[in-house]
């Protein structure tokens, strides 16, 4: 039984994940919130519950990409919504996988959660720094730079407190990590000709439709906690996910 069942896997592998690579669905903006929605109200999970699926995947591709000797020093930029969250819960688990964040957190949301997530990262060690770096400072202290600042719910265009920090990753030559939306793209038409450009994109639950103008160098998916119903209501087609992991590489 056990190499029969092995023999399926392996052509599963061979066969079929290519074909869920062209299938998987694209989420434009309203479906992503729906799913969302669908998520909190139907399944009753809670944002925290989720954040921390998504941040520890996050955290997860991240070391599958840039190993902490080579990066260790990671400025993790997070924004005022779930992404921003996502980032804050990133930061922790790239500290406990021995990676050094630093988190830059410009526009606080005044919400126990967020908060509680502040505060664990601060009691980790992990520093919070108050002003934007200057692409000097950035180029000598980071050698990745995660990108938490928008998620699916971004309009463009970026308000001017965001302005500095976007400039610095577009300037700094630095690679950016982008957590489920390379922030101020566009979340269904992708990037403008001046928007950032991540070397990994990490798409969460489902990637959206902007994913499909990604250029850089891996693609993966995390977020692995959407009920296959739900799966098969939004015809997600997703890649499956191997053994334990809590992300899958969509390419790269
Ligand atoms: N089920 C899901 O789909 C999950 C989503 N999660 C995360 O949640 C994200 C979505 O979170 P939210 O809906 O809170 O929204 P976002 O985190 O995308 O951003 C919303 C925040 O950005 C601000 N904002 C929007 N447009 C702006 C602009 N042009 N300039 C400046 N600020 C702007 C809004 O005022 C709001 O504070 C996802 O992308 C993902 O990262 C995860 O935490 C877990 C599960
Ligand atoms: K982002």
């Amino acid at each position: 039984m056990l190499s029969a069942g092995k023999v399926v896997c392996r052509s599963f592998k061979r066969v079929c994940q290519p074909r869920f690579l062209s299938t998987m669905k694209y989420l434009n903006q309203t479906e992503a919130i729906n799913v969302d929605v669908e998520l909190f109200n139907e399944y009753k999970f809670s944002v925290d519950q989720l954040m921390e699926l998504a941040g520890l995947s996050c955290a997860h591709a991240i070391a599958k990409c840039y190993s902490a000797e080579s990066h260790k020093n990671v400025l993790v930029c997070c924004g005022p919504g779930n992404n921003g969250g996502d980032g804050l819960v990133c930061a922790r688990h790239l500290a406990l996988m021995n990676y050094k964040p630093a988190v830059y957190y410009p526009k606080r949301t005044d919400k126990e959660l967020y908060k509680n997530l502040t505060h664990q990262c601060c009691s980790m060690g992990v520093e919070i720094i108050n002003e934007c770096p200057s692409i000097d400072q950035a180029k000598g202290q980071y050698s990745l730079i995660v990108d938490a600042i928008f998620g699916f719910s971004f309009k463009p265009p970026v308000r001017d407190a965001f302005v500095p920090i976007l400039d610095l990753l577009k300037q700094s030559g630095i690679p950016i990590v982008s957590v489920d939306i390379p922030s101020g793209w566009h979340v269904e038409n992708g990037p403008s000709a001046d928007d950032i450009q991540p070397n990994l994109l990490i798409s969460l639950t489902a990637p959206k439709m902007c994913a499909r103008h990604f250029t850089g160098e891996y693609h993966y998916l995390g977020g692995r906690f959407v009920p296959f119903a739900l799966q098969e209501k939004y015809q997600l087609c997703l890649p499956p996910y191997h053994g334990t992991d809590t992300c899958v590489k969509l390419s790269g």
